[in-house]
């Protein structure tokens, strides 16, 4: 249905943009397929644990380094203690090819080798408040893909958690880069839809954002 309106690309602020529809049918079936299995271990899928005692309502696995608040280790020393999934080769070919569509030039992504990836599954209650991608040491832009229900995605500015921002909606398939003058916004979830995504992706209810960085960590 929602695919007989298309949603054009938008750019919320400086440096960020949404490229709706951006991975393919295919593409999106075998990120859950891989999702699903880096699900099960070697660290397994959990709620994160907050330093104040709270605990995430959306549910996390990571890949290359692993990610507690607020840095990133190579053993989940919070979860299992085990050494996270290497985070593979043909991810960073995706994230490449996401900021050469993104800035529309083959050239742009080159350069562009992220090391860790945060795979967030949202079921229809979870939501993710207002913060910053901040524990990573580069300022290379995060590259951000979404499956399954579409979400409230807020996206602000880099001083504030509050006003102004933009609420865009993220559908399955759909892109998000946040890089320069934005890479240090605030962003949130302040809503999943539930129902909204196909179950043909093989995700059949919540929702799957995988996001993509550079630690800057060796
Ligand atoms: O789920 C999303 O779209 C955003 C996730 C996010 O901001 C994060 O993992 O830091
Ligand atoms: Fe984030």
């Amino acid at each position: 249905m929602n695919a007989l309106i298309p949603r054009p690309r938008t750019r919320p602020a400086p440096g960020a943009v949404h490229v709706p529809g951006w991975l393919s049918a295919e593409e999106q079936r075998h990120l859950v397929r891989a999702c699903r299995e880096w699900a099960g271990g070697p660290v397994p899928i959990r709620h994160t644990r907050l330093p104040r005692g709270g605990v995430m309502s959306v549910r996390t696995v990571c890949l290359g380094w692993h990610w507690q608040p607020y840095r990133y280790t190579r053993t989940a020393d919070d979860v299992n203690g085990g050494r996270v999934a290497e985070f593979p080769g043909w991810l960073g070919d995706l994230g490449r090819r996401a900021l050469a569509d993104e800035y529309e030039d083959p050239r742009a992504g080159e350069t562009y080798a992220p090391d860790t990836a945060l795979v967030n599954f949202y079921d229809g209650q979870a939501r993710m408040g207002m913060h910053q991608d901040k524990d990573e040491r580069t300022g290379d832009p995060v590259v951000s893909l979404s499956i399954g229900d579409t979400c409230v995605f807020r996206f602000g500015n880099t001083e504030t958690r509050g006003r102004p921002y933009t609420d865009v909606e993220l559908a399955s398939g759909d892109l998000f880069v946040f890089g320069g003058p934005s890479r240090f916004a605030y962003h949130g979830v302040p809503k999943v839809l539930p129902g909204t995504g196909d179950p043909a992706t093989g995700l059949a209810s919540g929702r799957l954002n995988i996001t993509l960085r550079v630690t800057g960590l060796t």
